[in-house]
């Protein structure tokens, strides 16, 4: 009874969950159209639309802690975390806890934990290929992608070119970064990057960890 209100309430697509286990398996990378529900779209895309114009976002940089670098040439997306504190944010993290779960009992990744923020890419910026993760540091596992403007036009760039994780000259697919599409993939494994966007592009990246215990330190969470 419990569990089946709460699926209701998913923001998937029904089928979703096990398209993304069924395509992670095959090869380590999941593209789906239309599996966001669109209201919640909008109404994450609108708050995110205000933080920018409210300056409510910090540039984003790459590393962490100590390492932690402004690199324009390298990305040029602003930032913020997800908190909870609105509906939308609450709605999206719980479908990416249903996620987590399914996570778990189908591949046994043991992911323990979620981040995830809204990113706003002005006109012009992009984020050159990287990984999400580097093998051994066992942080993020999976990563994910949710699109949230709509009615992204032909030519608007953006878009997200996924590589073959044997070969990252190897372009395997192209993500249009149209509300409503969900990505995800192996974050130690598959080169990706952001093309040069035309119009300012939307969408919240979140990243499935296991927590890593460096020389007995553990692993902040950003
Ligand atoms: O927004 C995207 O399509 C991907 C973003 C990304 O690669 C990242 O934030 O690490
Ligand atoms: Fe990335």
């Amino acid at each position: 009874m419990i569990a089946s209100a709460a699926n209701d309430s998913l923001a998937f697509r029904p089928g979703t969950l096990n398209a993304i286990v069924d395509a992670l398996v095959e090869q380590g990378w999941y593209v789906g159209r239309a599996v966001l529900d669109d209201t919640l779209c909008r109404t994450l895309h609108q708050e995110l639309t205000q933080m920018a114009a409210h300056d409510a976002l910090e540039e984003a940089g790459i590393g962490r802690g100590q390492q932690h670098v402004l690199r324009k040439d390298i990305r040029g997306d602003a930032i913020r975390w997800l908190d909870r504190e609105s509906e939308g944010q609450r709605r999206y993290l719980e479908t990416m806890g249903a996620l987590q779960q399914t996570l778990n009992q189908s591949l046994f990744l043991g992911l323990l934990e979620y981040e995830a923020h809204f990113a706003h890419y002005p006109v012009g910026a992009f984020y050159k290929r990287h990984l999400d993760s580097f093998k051994g540091r066992a942080n993020r596992v999976i990563s994910t992608v949710g699109y949230l403007n709509p009615d992204w036009p032909e030519g608007g760039g953006g878009e997200m070119v996924i590589y073959a994780a044997d070969d990252p000259e190897r372009e395997v697919a192209r993500v249009i970064p149209q509300a409503g599409t969900f990505a995800c993939f192996l974050s130690e494994e598959i080169p990706h990057e952001v093309l040069p966007t035309q119009l300012p592009r939307a969408s919240i990246a979140g990243w499935f960890r296991r927590n890593a215990s460096l020389g007995g330190v553990l692993d902040p969470a950003r």
